[in-house]
């Protein structure tokens, strides 16, 4: 038994990944799902897809290596946060779709716990902002528009539970429900400082505390699955969400270190050590990892249209066949036009938190075309990560009282490929950026928690030593115009907040 599957769970697609003893990935299976958008701004996932492309690329995946479950250890579980999920303890059945994290529909009951002054008590237990992002207004909604939820959930026959606990509890075939702190601390439920479920706010949500899951380090016993599901039984010994589990991937072990994950939106965790800091610019206070009952602590920038940005060229615009083709046509961009892409396409997340506004474009002439659009585009991910550098700079440097500086920052996710996105990364937050040899950060923090908890893969000190750089990239541009182009995006983010 030498292998370790990770299974990741994402918003686009599930894929599962098989690690060998040396942490190196030998086989990759991944399958996309369908994206529901019942309304305006509302997102949803079925959670059959869910389940059918978690089960059927784990198979998938070990099939392809040559390999049987007997030859895996353990199982390690990352995924998309925030996601809620509600589904009922004796069937099994979810009772509403997954309400996903990009969904805005909960605005109106965030707005509405503002305006009550509740958003100081919950950002101080939870670290979060009153925001339709996190899990618990989301959680709040399917209890109120469920018919007799709530009293089905208070009577204990409703659980509750991120896209781990659910995949946990299907795994399991409901022998556990269970989730790790990671992603506890993303559903505006958990206090982050006590280590447990908030009554207070579950009070102030009306949800019933009987839903919610045990919550564990993520190196921990969560279950066996099912024999059936794989020929044998294998222990799930490792969870945390997708962010954190890249934090750990990219063996951000050290106050002061930091990664960004560019996928379908860029998340930014800046590891805070034993002590969580309040943000004073509008970033998120988190968990960063829980090993042996003790949380580590992180600043976060959470970003909510990054590769987006790419899909919507490509498959709202159609200039584009393939993410791929931004890059040459960003080089071929007439360096003369400066058009500015603000992708406020779902409103604008750190550090402006803005649900309502909207996207735009400025600058645009006559001779405009794909290019200076797949530019903008391009620079409009550079321009975002620049803001949230600067707000964890101001915070980093208050809670150090100015003794420690931000570590280079590590980049990982599908959009790190670009070496044209990297390279203007680098030009407009003027300071390195290191790209690690492998990209599967995110699959390999969870591999590395369940197998080190199976005795396969070695602590913490020796796996950091095992992050090997790709390429670094340094800034080139001067000065004067990485300050002239970064003026302008701001001016550009003031403009599409007037509507
Ligand atoms: N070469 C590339 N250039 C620009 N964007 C890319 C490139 N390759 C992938 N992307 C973008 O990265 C995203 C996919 O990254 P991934 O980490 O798989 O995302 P997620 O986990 O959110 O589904 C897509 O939005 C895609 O548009
Ligand atoms: O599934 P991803 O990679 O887009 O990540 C989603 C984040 O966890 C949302 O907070």
């Amino acid at each position: 038994m030498t292998y370790i599957l990770a299974i990741d769970q994402g918003t686009t697609s599930s894929r599962a990944i098989l690690f060998d003893e040396a942490l190196r990935v030998s086989a990759i299976a991944q399958e996309e799902f369908p994206q529901h958008y019942p309304h305006s701004g509302w997102v949803e996932h079925d959670l059959s897809d869910l389940w059918s492309t978690v089960a059927g690329t784990c198979r998938e995946v070990i099939e392809r290596a040559g390999k049987s479950s007997a030859d895996i250890a353990a199982i390690g579980i990352t995924n998309q946060r925030e996601t809620t999920v509600v589904w009922d303890r004796t069937t099994g059945q979810p009772v509403h779709n997954a309400i996903v994290w990009q969904d805005r529909r909960t605005a109106a009951i965030c707005n509405a716990l503002r305006d009550e002054g509740h958003e100081e008590m919950v950002r101080d237990r939870t670290g979060l902002l009153l925001d339709p992002y996190f899990s618990g207004t989301k959680l709040k909604w399917i209890l109120d528009h469920v018919e007799g939820a709530r009293d089905k959930a208070r009577a204990g026959d409703l659980l509750f539970g991120t896209v781990d606990s659910f995949l946990i509890w299907k795994l399991t075939g409901g022998a556990s429900h269970v989730t790790d702190a990671t992603n506890a601390a993303r559903t505006l439920l958990y206090d982050i400082r006590k280590g447990r479920w908030s009554g207070t706010i579950c009070n102030l949500l009306d949800i019933p505390m009987e839903m919610l899951p045990e919550v564990h380090d993520c190196s921990h016993d969560f279950g066996t699955t099912r024999s059936d599901l794989f020929g044998r039984a294998i222990p799930i010994y490792g969870v945390a969400g997708d962010q954190q589990a890249a934090t750990i991937g990219q063996a951000c072990f050290k106050p002061g270190m930091l990664k960004s994950t560019y996928g379908t939106g860029c998340f930014a965790l800046l590891n805070t050590g034993d002590t969580p800091v309040w943000s004073q610019n509008r970033l998120l206070t988190t968990i960063a990892y829980q090993l042996d009952g003790t949380p580590t602590y992180a600043l976060e920038g959470s970003i909510f249209v990054a590769g987006a940005v790419v899909q919507w060229l490509r498959d709202g615009l159609e200039v584009i066949r393939t993410a791929a083709e931004t890059q040459p046509l960003a080089e071929a961009a007439d360096p003369d036009q400066n058009v500015v892409l603000v992708p406020a396409f779902t409103g604008l997340g750190a550090p402006y938190w803005n649900a309502e506004c909207r996207g735009g474009i400025f600058g645009l002439s006559r001779n405009s075309g794909p290019a200076e659009l797949a530019r903008a585009a391009l620079e409009s991910v550079g321009y975002q990560t620049r803001d949230l550098l600067e707000a964890m700079t101001l915070d980093w440097t208050r809670a150090t009282g100015g003794a420690a500086d931000a570590a280079t920052l590590r980049v990982d996710g599908g959009m790190s490929a670009s070496d044209w996105t990297m390279q203007f990364l680098s030009d407009i937050i003027g300071a390195s950026v290191d790209r690690p040899a492998t990209l599967e950060t995110t699959a390999m923090g969870a591999a590395w928690l369940a197998g080190m908890r199976a005795g396969l893969y070695p602590g913490r000190d020796e796996f950091a030593k095992m992050w090997a750089l790709e390429r670094t990239f340094t800034p080139s541009m001067p000065e004067p115009l990485r300050e002239t182009k970064y003026a302008a995006w701001r001016r550009a983010v003031e403009a599409v907040q007037i509507f």
